[in-house]
């Protein structure tokens, strides 16, 4: 399935260095996987991750679950020896962490030709540079670095990520702008269904593909909220009967439920009908 049709609701992060963990999830629900070499591997553990993440890769079967290994940036001891692994890996994407310009960008992308590239969105520069970076033209993707901006900006975890408003809203602004996938950032609590269950909720209104995921529990959850529901699907169709028989009278405007429905809601619609497609055909594969 290409970039544009496939669905981004779950995106897990797994630690390059957990060899159960890659192991396990060749058989979980997850739309994508963010294949880590950052953050969640510790600097002894650099070596050993990026060789058995090259092997795993090479070796294992992820399906249709859309594979993006998250490098460690070419200012490490790491980046220059996770390129030359990576580079010609069986991957759907690279990650570039802590993206600040289009010149990060442009770095990898000299190094790494033939696969997308993905950005961490997680610095303050990056939310300022937001849509130059978005426009750069090998980038098909950005994931939203909320740790690590809360620890940038300084601000505090609230149910309502206040602090974060303006960052997300960029970001989302420029990744629409240029036709990219965007998925927000991760649910540090990941025993607390509801608090999960209400941030997916907000990312979903927001206008977000996905979340990304840290365990295996988040899958159920995120999945559910970023599917179109029964009540999403009903409307559209009903919205898209009611306008074709508005039109075969020669108007431009139908009533559904109380509300107009013109073309633009069309558009809407049927993009909830293809999301819901696009979901099942991914299911059943
Ligand atoms: C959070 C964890 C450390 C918890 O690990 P653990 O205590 O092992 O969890 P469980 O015992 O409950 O695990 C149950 C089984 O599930 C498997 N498992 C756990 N996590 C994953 C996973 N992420 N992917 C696949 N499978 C997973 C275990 O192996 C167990 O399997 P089994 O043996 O069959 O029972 C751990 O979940 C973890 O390490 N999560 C990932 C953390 C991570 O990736 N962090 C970095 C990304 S977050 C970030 O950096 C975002 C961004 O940059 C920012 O700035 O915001
Ligand atoms: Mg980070």
């Amino acid at each position: 399935m290409a970039q544009a049709a496939h669905p981004f609701r779950s995106v897990l992060y797994i630690p390059g260095s957990k060899e159960r963990a890659l192991e396990k999830a060749r058989g979980l629900p997850t739309d994508a996987i963010i294949f880590d070499l950052e953050d969640a591997v510790s600097p002894d553990e650099k070596d050993h991750a990026r060789s058995l993440l090259a092997e795993t890769l090479a070796s294992a079967d992820y399906g249709h679950r859309f594979r993006i290994v998250r490098l460690n940036g070419l200012d490490s001891p790491w980046g220059a020896a996770d390129i030359a692994a990576f580079a010609v890996a069986k991957a759907d994407a690279i990650l570039i962490p802590k993206v600040s310009s289009p010149a990060d960008v442009e770095a990898v992308a000299a190094q790494i030709p033939d696969l997308p590239l993905w950005a961490m969105m997680e610095t303050p520069l990056a939310m300022l540079n937001a849509a130059a970076i978005a426009a750069h033209p090998r980038l098909t993707g950005m994931v939203m670095g909320t740790n690590d901006l809360a620890k940038e900006l300084g601000a505090r975890f609230r149910p309502d990520r206040l602090a974060m408003q303006a960052g997300l809203g960029l970001c989302l602004l420029a990744a629409r702008a240029h036709g990219l996938t965007i998925v927000d950032g991760v649910y540090n609590a990941f025993k607390d269904d509801h608090g999960l269950r209400l941030e997916c909720e907000q990312g979903r209104d927001m206008g977000f593909d996905g979340k990304t995921l840290i365990h295996p529990a988040q899958l159920e959850i995120a999945n559910a909220a970023f599917s179109p529901s029964e009540s999403e699907i009903s409307l559209a169709l009903r919205q898209i009967a009611a306008f074709e028989e508005a039109e075969k009278q020669g108007l431009g405007v139908a009533v559904v439920d109380g509300k107009i429905v013109e073309n633009l809601h069309i558009v809407t619609a049927r993009q909830t009908l293809a999301k819901a497609e696009a979901i099942a055909a991914f299911s059943a594969s």
